[in-house]
């Protein structure tokens, strides 16, 4: 097969594409260069797009003696990934970049560009597993549970994924660390990233603050008297406790947490922590992993990275799902993604829009 591989300048994409090598195919190495300002070598500071990750992976493929090209998709990037999350914050949600990324850059973008030079498929460093089912390729949870990204991954179609190679999928991080150092690979003791790629120094809030502006606004109870303010509704998520810096402390002395953030009046409203309770999730733009399973069924749900699987009945529509879970859930932020799983096996994704509690319903 001829693969491309597509390597950040990190550990994973190497040992990744040193796989696919002695597996026997045809492998050409990619780095994308996904920012207009990649980090300078004398920062220090790492992103997925810094001048260090592009040199590394050059190096790696060198080691590999692999064809190695860099992408320029910084454009793609910035309108898919960046302007979104920009655009999500200011719509008062919490949107997943690398989700977004996952879905219009590394397995839209660049596996269009692959295919259309000849390619069959993208090799990635994710922790996920492929595995051939009854109705094509099933996406699975990877063997190390700390290090699975599926979730990430819930976003590719049937048609993506039978386009797409995993190859640390069954292998545990410390035996990926042990592979690169033991193939000389100079990459084999860089740290894992972390944080958001465009947003190097992990500092979300400064960031949104350069892009959306500070706007002073209102923090309130649910009954709508003001408790406290604050300088940028973008500052919160669904579920947050930290950060609050309420003036008027509850009356009962209990913590408080975001219950809901209102763009249109700049508005955050808190609540205890029972009033987080929701067990019905509205969830649009849905893709599938499979085929659609119609009516009513049993799965369990992921509602972030690396959240435990919760169980539910599942109904789906042509523009999105309605999830029931059986239990109820608390911080359960709208601009997150749901991933349905069967077992360990990816079903489906969509994007939250709302939540509710069938009781106070
Ligand atoms: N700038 C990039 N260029 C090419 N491929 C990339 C780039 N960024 C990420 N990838 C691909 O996506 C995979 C997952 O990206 P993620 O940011 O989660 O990296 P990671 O788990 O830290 O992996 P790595 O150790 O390879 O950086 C990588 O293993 C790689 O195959």
């Amino acid at each position: 097969m001829k693969v491309l591989a597509a390597m950040s300048g990190g550990v994973d994409s190497a040992v990744a594409a040193a796989r696919m090598v002695d597996a026997g195919h045809d492998v050409t190495g990619v780095h994308l260069a996904l920012s207009r300002n990649p980090q300078s070598f004398r920062t220090g500071a790492r992103g997925c797009c810094s001048l260090e990750d592009s040199h590394d992976a050059r190096r790696a493929a060198d080691a590999l003696g692999i064809p190695f090209y860099v992408w320029d998709l910084s454009e793609e990037f910035r309108v898919d990934v960046v302007e979104d999350f920009i655009a999500e914050y200011r719509a008062g949600r919490t949107p997943n970049p690398c989700l977004r990324c996952n879905e219009s850059i590394k397995f839209s973008a660049v596996l269009a560009r692959g295919l259309a030079l000849g390619f069959d498929a993208v090799a990635t460093g994710h922790y996920a597993r492929l595995v051939q089912g009854p109705d094509g390729v099933e996406l699975h949870r990877a063997v190390d549970p700390d290090k699975d990204q599926s979730y990430v991954l819930g976003v590719l179609t049937a048609e993506q994924l039978a386009h797409s190679l995993f190859p640390l999928g069954d292998s545990p991080k410390s035996q990926v660390r042990a592979e690169a150092a033991a193939r000389g690979l100079t990459v084999a003791s860089k740290p894992d990233s972390h944080d958001i790629c465009f947003i190097p120094d992990g500092d979300t809030a400064a960031f949104l603050d350069r892009e959306l502006g500070t706007a002073e606004g209102a923090i309130v109870d649910a009954d709508g008297t003001e408790v406290g303010r604050h300088d940028g509704a973008h500052h919160f998520t669904v579920g947050q406790r930290r950060g609050l810096h309420l003036g008027i402390p509850a009356p009962d002395g209990r913590p408080r947490y975001v219950l809901d953030i209102s763009p249109v009046t700049n508005t955050v409203t808190v609540g205890p922590h029972e009033a987080l309770a929701v067990d019905t999730i509205t969830a649009g733009r849905p893709s599938w992993a499979g085929p659609k399973r119609p009516g009513r069924w049993r799965a369990s749900v992921q509602v972030r990275a690396h959240g435990e699987p919760l169980g539910c009945s599942v109904e789906a529509s042509d523009d999105g799902v309605r999830v029931l879970l059986d239990a109820a859930a608390h911080g359960i932020a709208p601009g997150q993604a749901v991933v349905l799983y069967d077992q360990d096996r990816v079903v489906g994704s969509a994007t939250i829009d709302s939540t509710a509690h069938r009781a106070a319903a």
